[in-house]
């Protein structure tokens, strides 16, 4: 159902129309509609006024402008009939209480030393006037040190909050949602450390307001990071599933993983811009530029089961956007399963694919992982709730293709189309690396301790003598041999996925009619 707002010049003779453009708002894009009294200060209405007292009601709405911006706008509506102008208010006010996904309570979580810090600010100003607005109460933590978050989910009543909403970056998105998945688990009596164990979907929303150095889990899922427009996703109560990974190592838990995983060049990335978090987001290209020129690579090998179940491949050029279809048709899948056996299939029948190699960075991502720095990300062609991660192995090449490759996360050619990048849609993969197989079979004699010695004080020769990190989200984690399994649409975030633009290049919009035809 719409609302259509006709914009009419309220004295023609004047010509102090400002806006002509009417438009189509649908009933779930309304933000609040308000009684409005009318002061004498009100522009153009001066000789209505004097025809009979006039009546009116506002209605806030959300325009969308260029590039996925969501703003909120506001159209006042008036006539001499008070009593058609209460059925209006009621009727709107009425129609938006039936939208039964919009939140009420919601529990936030701000991090004061996220990005620029300027996540309160953020908050305070751009944020919860939004939220008052559209008469959403909340309960709000500034939080104290890392892990704050994630332990408070642990011990407050979750159940009574529609969502939760994080104000920060990946960082800080990762520790609500560790912090949420773990009470689910923990609630329902499942054992984190078995990897094999079918999780509980978490139905609490997640809401992020971006005020971090990356924010490239609300980039992937909105289409930009920008805290006015992630409140307004928040206030229509959108809903999007997303794919979450587990990390274990030898049956242990170690983290859980929606953007990306990534081992060599991401892993040291993270590693040395730890040091630097007083340079702000700033320190991710200082180390960027760092670890590009260190060129360093790392042996393993990797197991995986490739995602038959999906009809998308990484290289396919069909992205997931809003309402896709492949992300639609996991979730049927998953229902069925779910129905069927009340638990996941077991992977153990299916085959293990093993590559052994030299490589300068293996990153596995459950989505695009698009964010500003690199706006179609490192897998363009990911899905955000389709049941699997896209796993991309670089391999050892010179520093100049690897440049090549790197710029390609920049612009618009395929930055799989290189004869060292190697790419699979996969539900499950193992890690280890050449030196954990080493220590493992206890080979590590004395002459390769030797070596070892002798690379560590020559950097220039880029041997892989040391292991790398894993970047876990912007977290590290502590081993480098991992088991990894990706979980179909483990938990929900509010969001859309990113929409169609339908803004041309020139900043445009079609007709709201031309788009209803
Ligand atoms: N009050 C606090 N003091 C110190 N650290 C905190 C506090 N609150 C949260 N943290 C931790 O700060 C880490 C980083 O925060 P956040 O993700 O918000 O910013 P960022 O690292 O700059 O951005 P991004 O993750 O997008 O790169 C999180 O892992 C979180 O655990
Ligand atoms: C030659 C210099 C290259 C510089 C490369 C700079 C970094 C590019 C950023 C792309 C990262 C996309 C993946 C996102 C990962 C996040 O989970 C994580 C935490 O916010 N961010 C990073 C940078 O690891
Ligand atoms: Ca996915």
């Amino acid at each position: 159902m719409y609302l259509l707002i006709e914009r009419i010049p309220l004295d023609p003779s004047r010509g102090s129309c400002v806006h002509t453009e009417n438009c189509f708002v649908p009933i779930s894009e309304i933000i609040a509609v308000e009684e409005t009294e009318f002061n004498k200060k009100q522009r153009n209405i001066g000789r209505w006024q004097k025809m009979a007292k006039l009546h009116a009601f506002t209605v806030h709405y959300v325009k969308k402008a260029r590039n996925h911006r969501w703003r909120c706008s506001a159209a006042t509506f008036w006539c001499v009939d008070e009593h058609l102008c209460n059925q209006w208010t009621q009727a709107l006010k009425e129609l938006l209480e039936m939208q039964k996904s919009r939140p009420k309570q919601l529990l936030v979580y701000i991090n004061p030393f996220g990005g620029k810090r300027q996540g309160k600010r953020i908050y305070e100003q751009k944020v919860a006037p939004l939220f008052s607005l559209a008469s959403i109460s909340t309960d709000v933590v500034v939080t104290e040190h890392a892990n704050h978050a994630k332990d408070n989910l642990f011990e407050v009543n979750i159940y009574k909050y529609d969502g939760v909403v994080c104000v920060g970056g990946d960082g800080m998105f990762s520790e609500v949602m560790h912090g949420l998945i773990g009470r689910m688990q923990k609630d329902s009596g499942i054992d984190q450390n078995n990897p094999k164990a079918s999780l509980v979907q978490c139905n609490i929303r997640i809401g992020i307001i971006p005020a971090g150095s990356t924010d490239c889990i609300c980039y992937s899922t909105v289409g930009i990071s920008d805290p006015v427009t992630s409140a307004l996703h928040i206030i229509v109560g959108d809903c999007q599933p997303l794919d979450v990974s587990s990390v274990h190592h030898n049956d242990t838990f170690l983290k859980y993983s929606v953007s990306l995983l990534g081992y060599g060049f991401y892993g040291d990335i993270l590693k040395d811009s730890e040091k630097k978090r007083w340079m702000g987001p700033m320190r991710y290209d200082y180390s960027g530029f760092k670890t590009f020129l260190s060129h360093h690579y790392y042996e393993g090998t990797i197991a995986y089961q490739p995602a038959k179940h999906t009809h998308g491949s990484p290289r396919d050029k069909v992205s997931c956007r809003t309402g896709c279809y492949i992300c639609k048709q996991s979730e049927k899948q998953l229902a069925e399963q779910n129905k069927e056996h009340g638990l996941k299939k077991e992977e153990g029948e299916e085959e293990w694919k093993v590559i052994k190699g030299k490589f300068l960075a293996i990153n596995a991502v459950n989505m695009s992982c698009a964010c500003p720095r690199s706006p179609k990300g490192l897998s363009p062609a990911a899905h955000l709730a389709d049941g699997s991660a896209d796993l991309i192995l670089v391999r050892k090449c010179s520093r100049f293709d690897f440049l090549r490759y790197l710029v390609r996360h920049t612009n618009q050619d395929d930055q799989f189309d290189f004869p060292f990048v190697d790419v699979y849609r996969v539900k499950c993969f193992q890690f280890t690396s050449k030196l954990s197989e080493d220590n493992e079979s206890n080979v590590m004699d004395v002459g390769k301790k030797r070596f070892g010695q002798f690379c560590r004080d020559h950097p220039a020769c880029c041997c892989n003598i040391v292991n790398s990190t894993w970047n876990c989200d912007g977290e590290t984690l502590d081993s480098s041999a991992i088991e990894v399994r990706v979980h179909c649409q483990l938990m929900k975030l509010f969001a859309r996925g990113i929409e169609e633009d339908c803004k041309d290049e020139a900043g445009h919009s079609q007709s709201s009619i031309e788009q209803l035809l």
